[in-house]
């Protein structure tokens, strides 16, 4: 058993490793040998890291790359809601471990920016046995702490370049820290106090937004987040539909 080289809230059982496929993958294939909630997949590089949609995630030693299992005893639906938790936890994370410096927002669904540009990506995945009920989750977090992909269409940035160099533990440290903060939190009151923490960050409310859904586009304004953690998009003529998945830009 490797030995720990960071502190732990209790509850949270560290998996520390110097390389591995993908963080999340790794998170999977414990969970299905019976890991508990709380485990913790930590690897200092990603041979083939994954984000959303199907894009690879670069994974240089340097930056954060952690997935967490849990096993909440409620619906998918609902355990899909902490997503926003990890959002505002990892944000928190990074403004503590920056001194203050940087004030992440939280571009929704559960991408952190800090000027427009992406410092940090949440990949949640999910286990059931019915098609209902939660087996298990799977929340794979990213940070760019010490290094940025180039990439124009979605520009991005880290803790280095923007003038706050920490080390990768910090985060992680800092980051499980504040979800021991936040599930006791949801425990006792659901999903309203992390989406109102969530709302106190969030990119895009009120400018013109555009979703990418998998039939069609839909142009209108960010006006919240609905009690599902739905992205509310009004329409010029004032409909108002709710986003639960897709893929959302700001003009801005
Ligand atoms: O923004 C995204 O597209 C999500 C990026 C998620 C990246 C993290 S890094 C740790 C974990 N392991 C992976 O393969 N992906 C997630």
């Amino acid at each position: 058993m490797t030995k720990p080289t960071i502190r732990l809230p209790e509850g949270f059982y560290l998996h520390e490793l110097d390389v591995i496929d993908s963080t999340n993958d790794e998170a999977k294939r414990l969970a299905d040998k019976g890991a508990q909630s709380g485990a913790l997949i930590w690897a200092r590089q990603q041979t083939t890291g994954r984000g959303r949609r199907g894009r690879a995630w670069s994974s240089p030693v340097g930056n954060l790359y952690s997935s967490l299992l849990l096993r909440p005893d409620c619906p998918l639906f609902e355990a899909a809601k902490l997503t926003f938790l990890i959002a505002v936890a990892m944000a928190e994370a990074i403004e503590m471990v920056s001194g203050n410096q940087i004030r992440p927002d939280c571009k929704w669904p559960n991408d952190l920016m800090v000027n427009g540009r992406k410092i940090s990506g949440i990949l949640l995945e999910s286990a059931s046995n019915d098609g209902t009920q939660t087996d298990y989750l799977v929340i794979g977090a990213g940070v760019n702490v010490a290094f940025y992909p180039d990439d124009a269409e979605r520009p991005a940035t880290s803790l280095a370049a923007l003038g706050a160099p920490t080390s990768v533990k910090d985060v992680l440290q800092t980051y499980v820290a504040r979800i021991a903060h936040w599930l006791p939190i949801w425990e006792a009151q659901g999903f309203a106090p992390i989406r109102e923490a969530w709302l106190t960050r969030a990119y895009g409310v009120g400018e013109p937004v555009i979703a990418r859904l998998t039939q069609r586009t839909l142009e209108g304004t960010f006006v919240g987040l609905d009690d599902d953690g739905a992205l509310v998009l009004r329409e010029t003529d004032g409909t108002e539909h709710r986003i639960g998945a897709g893929e959302v830009f700001f003009k801005t």
